[in-house]
C-alpha cells in the first residue's frame, strides 16, 4: 500500500487522485489518500501573509515523518529551495498555464473602467493595474467555489488559475482564458510535483515514469527564473516557458517570457528568450539556467527595483 498524502481541498483531492491512479497504475500496488490539513487551509489571512510554502510545509512534514511516501504538490506553490532528504521524482504532463478570468460572460476588454475584479495576487492585480483601464482589484481567499460565487455579488469579476477550474470541472464558466500576453502567469502554473523522501529509491524510481519531460523542462526554466530574483509565489514575477520538439531528436526548445511587474502597474520590466535542451543534457540543470540567464537580463533592466 502507497500512502499517497494531499491537502483537503476539492482542488487537491481532485488532482491527487489523478496521480493516485497514475501511481497505482506505474507501481501495481494499491495507492490510499492520506489527507493533511495544512495552516493555509485553517487560517483565512491573506495568502501573501501566510508567507511562501504554507500549503506545503505539513505535506512535507507527513513525507519526513514517514506518515505518507508520496506527496503531490501545486508546482507553484513550492518554495525554491528544496528540503535536503527530499526529491521532486515527476512533473506529470502540465495542464494549462493561463490564467482564466470568469466575469458572467464578459471578457476583459467588455470590463468597464471601476469594475472590481478579485484577486490577492500581486502578479495579477500588477499586470490588472497594468492593462490602464482603471480596474479595482479586491483581496480574495477561499476555495474555488467560494471566490467563484463572489462574481455577480460584490465583484464583477475574478481571476483564477485555468488548470484548477479545469481540474474541478469548473472550465465551463471560463469567460475568456486571458493572454500571456495580458497576462504572463506563475512559474509553475498548471504544473504538478510528485515529492518522495531520497532515501526511497526503488519508489522514487519508479514514479519517474510520470515525469514529463517536455513539462519538466518548462517549469526548471520558469523556476530557475524566479529562483535567481530571489522572489516567491507571492512575488509579482511572471514567467512562462513554451516548449517544442526541437530539431535534433530528442532536443527541446525552450521559448522562455518573464516578467517584473511594480505592484501598482506602473512599469513593467519583460523579457523573453530562446535556447536549447539537447537529448543527453540534464533537464533540470540547462533550464534552470535558461531561466536564470533570463532573470540576470530582467535584473539588469531594473527587476530588482519593481521588486522592493
Ligand atoms: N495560489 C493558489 C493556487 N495554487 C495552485 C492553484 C491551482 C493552479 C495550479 O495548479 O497552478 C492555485 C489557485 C489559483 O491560483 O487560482
Amino acid at each position: 500500500m502507497i500512502r499517497l498524502g494531499t491537502r483537503g481541498s476539492k482542488l487537491a483531492m481532485a488532482q491527487s487522485q489523478q496521480v493516485a491512479d497514475e501511481v497505482a497504475r506505474v507501481t501495481g500496488d494499491a495507492v490510499e489518500l492520506v489527507e493533511i490539513t495544512t495552516p493555509g487551509d485553517r487560517s483565512m489571512a491573506p495568502v501573501t501573509q501566510l508567507g511562501v510554502g504554507v500549503f506545503v510545509s505539513a505535506l512535507r512534514e507527513a513525507l519526513e515523518e514517514d506518515r505518507i511516501d508520496v506527496a503531490v504538490h501545486s508546482f507553484k506553490d513550492l518554495p525554491t529551495a528544496q528540503p535536503d532528504h527530499l526529491s521532486i521524482v515527476a512533473v506529470p504532463p502540465r495542464a494549462d498555464a493561463r490564467d482564466a478570468l470568469i466575469a458572467s460572460g464578459k471578457t476583459l476588454i467588455d470590463l468597464p473602467e471601476g469594475s472590481r475584479i478579485g484577486t490577492g495576487s500581486p502578479r495579477r492585480i500588477s499586470q490588472l493595474l497594468a492593462l490602464g483601464r482603471g480596474f479595482e482589484c479586491v483581496p480574495i481567499r477561499g476555495n474555488i467555489d467560494t471566490r467563484m460565487a463572489r462574481v455577480g455579488d460584490d465583484l464583477d469579476a475574478v481571476v483564477l488559475a485555468s488548470a484548477g477550474l479545469i481540474r474541478v470541472g469548473r472550465q465551463g464558466e471560463i469567460s475568456e482564458f486571458l493572454d500571456p500576453l495580458q497576462m504572463l502567469p506563475a512559474p509553475a502554473q498548471g504544473a504538478l510535483a510528485v515529492e518522495c523522501r531520497k532515501s526511497d529509491k526503488t519508489l522514487s524510481a519508479i514514479l519517474g515514469k510520470l515525469n514529463d519531460r517536455y513539462s519538466q523542462t518548462a517549469v526548471a526554466a520558469e523556476r530557475g527564473l524566479l529562483a535567481r530574483l530571489e522572489a516567491g509565489c507571492s512575488a509579482p514575477v511572471a514567467a512562462l516557458a513554451d516548449v517544442s520538439e526541437g530539431e535534433e531528436p530528442g532536443d527541446i526548445d525552450i521559448y522562455l517570457r518573464g516578467a517584473a511587474i511594480a505592484l501598482d502597474g506602473s512599469h513593467t520590466v519583460k523579457l523573453s528568450s530562446t535556447a536549447t535542451v539537447a537529448a543527453d543534457d540534464d533537464v533540470f540543470q540547462t533550464a534552470s539556467n535558461v531561466g536564470r540567464a533570463l532573470a540576470e537580463e530582467l535584473l539588469a533592466e531594473g527587476a530588482a527595483e519593481l521588486l522592493k
